[in-house]
C-alpha cells in the first residue's frame, strides 16, 4: 500500500488530469511525457466525454487492490450499474445520473475533499494518513477492507517496545502518521543531543525493511498478520483501526445541483441494506406458547420477533432478524428450549440500518 497525498500523482487517470470541464476540479498535471504516453483519451474522444460527465454526481472507487472487489459487489448490489470501457477510469453509471471514477484508494481523500468528486470509497487509514481528512465526512463504514496500523518489529531483535524505537528508523507507506506518533515518543524520550526517530517512505513490501537492514521497526497495515509472521515480525503498538467507508466532502462542491443531491443519501441507503443483507439472516421457527419467553430471549429480533399464532392450540410461529455469524448457536440454542421446524433465509436485500 503506498500512500502519496500531497504531491502531484502519476498514477492519476489522465483523462482527469486532462478534463477542464466545471463539474470537476482539476488535479495537477502529470509531466508531458507520462501525457503523451497515455493515448487512451483522444482529442476526439475528450469532449464527447466531458460532456457526457455534466449533470452527473461522480463517486470516486478505488480502482485496484484489497478494495476493488468488494466495491463492484457493493455497486452490483446498490443496483448500480455502469459500462466500463477498457483502459477507461470513468463509466457511466445507466439507470442514475452518476459517473463512477476509478482512482488509486490514497488518491480518493484529496478528490472528494476538494469537491472533484461528490461520493468516495476508501480506507480510514488512507484519510487520517491524508492532509484533507478535516474536509471529509465519513457517511457510512461498509464492513470490509478492515485492518490495523500497528509498528512491527523483528520477533527476536533487540527492540521490543516503541520506546526503544525513538531515535532509530523506521520504513513505512503512513509518513504522516507514523512521523506524528514517533514525533510524540521522541517529545516524551528527550534523547541525548535532541536525537529524532527517522521515518524512511517506501512504497510497498515494506515488511521486507528490517531484513534487509534499511529499518529497526515498520509501520504497516495488518488483517490476518500472515505477511508480517512471514517477515519474522511481531506488533508491539496498534496505531488505529480502519475499515472501507463511504465519504463526502464537508462543503459541498457547487457542482453538487439540488438534482444531484438526493443521489447521495440514496447511495448510502442501498448500500446500507446490502451490507446488512450480508449481516443478518431471517430466521423463523414453531414453538409452544409457554416456552415463547426462551425463544424470544435467543432471537430478540432486531426491534422485536414477530410471533403470530399457529392453527394448533397452544402453538405459536416466530420470525426474527439474527446475525448470520450467530445462526448455528442460536439454531442450538433454539431446539434445546423447543423449538420446531426451525427455517434460516438468506436477506436478498433489506433496509434495516447497519
Ligand atoms: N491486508 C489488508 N487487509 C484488509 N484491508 C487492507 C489490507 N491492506 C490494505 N487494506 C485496505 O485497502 C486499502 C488499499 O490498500 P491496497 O494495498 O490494496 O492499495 P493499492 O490501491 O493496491 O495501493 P498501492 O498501489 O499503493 O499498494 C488500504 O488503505 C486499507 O484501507
Ligand atoms: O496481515 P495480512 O493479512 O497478511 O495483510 C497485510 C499485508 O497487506 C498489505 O499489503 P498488500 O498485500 O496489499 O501489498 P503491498 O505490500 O504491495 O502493499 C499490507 O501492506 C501488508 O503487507
Amino acid at each position: 500500500m503506498s500512500v502519496n497525498d500531497t504531491g502531484s500523482h502519476p498514477h492519476t487517470p489522465v483523462l482527469l488530469q486532462n478534463m477542464s470541464s466545471s463539474t470537476i476540479t482539476l488535479p495537477p498535471l502529470a509531466p508531458p511525457s507520462a501525457r503523451a504516453n497515455r493515448s487512451t483519451f483522444g482529442a476526439d474522444t475528450m469532449p464527447a466525454l466531458m460532456e457526457s460527465l455534466k449533470d452527473r454526481l461522480l463517486f470516486a472507487v478505488p480502482k485496484k487492490g484489497r478494495l476493488y472487489e468488494k466495491c463492484l459487489e457493493l455497486l452490483a448490489g446498490a443496483d448500480i450499474k455502469y459500462n466500463r470501457a477498457h483502459r477507461l477510469d470513468v463509466a457511466l453509471v445507466q439507470n442514475h445520473p452518476i459517473a463512477i471514477v476509478f482512482l488509486p484508494a490514497s488518491d480518493i481523500p484529496r478528490f472528494v475533499a476538494l469537491g472533484s468528486v461528490a461520493l468516495g470509497i476508501t480506507g480510514q487509514d488512507v484519510i487520517a494518513e491524508s492532509t484533507h481528512s478535516g474536509s471529509i465526512t465519513e457517511l457510512l463504514p461498509l464492513g470490509f477492507g478492515k485492518c490495523s496500523l500497528q509498528v512491527q518489529v523483528p520477533i527476536n531483535g533487540p527492540v521490543q517496545t516503541v520506546e526503544q524505537l525513538a531515535g532509530g528508523r523506521i520504513a513505512t507507506s503512513f509518513e504522516v502518521l507514523a512521523g506524528e506518533f514517533f514525533g510524540k515518543v521522541d517529545d516524551d524520550q528527550q534523547l541525548e543531543g535532541g536525537e529524532r526517530t527517522k521515518i524512511e517512505y517506501v512504497g510497498g513490501s515494506v515488511e521486507a525493511a528490517c531484513a534487509l537492514g534499511m529499518a529497526d521497526g515498520i509501520v504497516d497495515l495488518v488483517e490476518s498478520g500472515d505477511t508480517m509472521r512471514a517477515a519474522g515480525l511481531h506488533p508491539i503498538h496498534t496505531l488505529l483501526t480502519s475499515e472501507a467507508v463511504l465519504i463526502t466532502s464537508r462543503s459541498p462542491h457547487p457542482s453538487l445541483t439540488p438534482q444531484l443531491s438526493p443521489l447521495i443519501p440514496m447511495v448510502k441507503s442501498r448500500f446500507a441494506g446490502v451490507i446488512a443483507a450480508k449481516r443478518y439472516v431471517y430466521a423463523s421457527y414453531n414453538i409452544l406458547r409457554t416456552k415463547l419467553p426462551d425463544a424470544l430471549r435467543i432471537t430478540p429480533g432486531r426491534r422485536a420477533a414477530t410471533v403470530s399464532p399457529l392453527d394448533e392450540e397452544g402453538w405459536v410461529a416466530v420470525s426474527a432478524m439474527v446475525e448470520r455469524k450467530e445462526v448455528a448457536s442460536v439454531m442450538d440454542r433454539l431446539e434445546a428450549v423447543g423449538a420446531e421446524d426451525v427455517l434460516i433465509f438468506a436477506l436478498d436485500n433489506c433496509r434495516v440500518g447497519v
